[in-house]
């Protein structure tokens, strides 16, 4: 195909930058400990200097990959897929959700928000990022809000973005995986004093998998 043939399939979300794509445990949030495949979409702008996974920022590094085939594959493997990336939303999620879903695949989405929301999604984690905010309706559509903690400030922006999900949004903090040790205290403290959060944990990584 030529390049401008592939860009107008990409800008149009029949092909998406594929990072990499893996069968494991959802390990955060309200589906953790639940086996799911994940779909890791390269490209995002984001720039969260803590990111786990900044190899994904660049789109250009990751091939253009048609839907058919990521759909295809990822039907092997599980009844649930999990987008994540690099951030999902710098593109448009509908072809993809729309072909996962007629293969009776439930859809989930890991996102920061920052652009439209696009796709149909049986559960969708907002986790929201203070350097580029959620937009529109993101914040109404979210199951869960996921804020990730670095320090002891994030727990006031984490209130504030907890008054702008609906009412049956669950609201999460996790702590930055490298500073773990000195936040999840934190967390502990203010979840038992703040009932309305619960703790999610990184449990990926303490059981050693992707
Ligand atoms: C790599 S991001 C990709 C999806 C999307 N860009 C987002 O940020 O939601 C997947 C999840 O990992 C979280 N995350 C990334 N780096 C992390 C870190 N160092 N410690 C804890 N959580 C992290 C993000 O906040 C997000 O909930
Ligand atoms: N096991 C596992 N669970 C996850 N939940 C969200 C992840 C992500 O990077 O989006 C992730 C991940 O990378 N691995
Ligand atoms: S928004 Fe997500 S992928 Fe992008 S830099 Fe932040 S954590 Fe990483
Ligand atoms: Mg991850």
């Amino acid at each position: 195909m030529v390049l401008k043939e592939v860009m107008h399939l990409v800008d149009k979300g029949e092909m998406l930058p594929l990072m990499e794509e893996f069968y494991t445990i959802q390990g955060e949030g309200f589906h953790k400990g639940t086996a799911a495949y994940f779909v890791r979409i390269g490209g995002c702008d984001v720039g969260c200097h803590w990111c786990d996974v900044k190899e994904s920022w660049n789109a250009e590094t990751h091939p253009p990959t048609k839907i058919s085939k990521i759909v295809a594959n990822a039907a092997n493997y599980s009844d649930t897929i999990v987008v994540t990336g690099g951030e999902p939303l710098t593109w448009d999620m509908k072809p993809l959700t729309v072909a996962l879903k007629e293969k009776g695949l439930k859809t989930h989405v890991e996102t920061s928000g920052a652009y439209r929301l696009t796709g149909v999604w049986d559960w969708i984690c907002l986790s929201p990022k203070k350097n580029k905010l959620p937009v529109g309706e993101v914040y109404n559509k979210a199951d869960e809000l996921k804020v990730i903690v670095y320090n002891k400030h994030d727990l006031i922006f984490a209130e504030e973005q907890a008054e702008k999900v609906g009412e049956n949004c669950i609201l999460y903090l996790q702590p930055e995986w490298s500073v773990r040790d000195k936040v999840t205290p934190l967390i502990v403290d203010y979840v038992m004093k703040n009932p309305k959060w619960k703790v999610s944990l990184q449990t990926h990584k303490y059981l050693n998998i992707p």
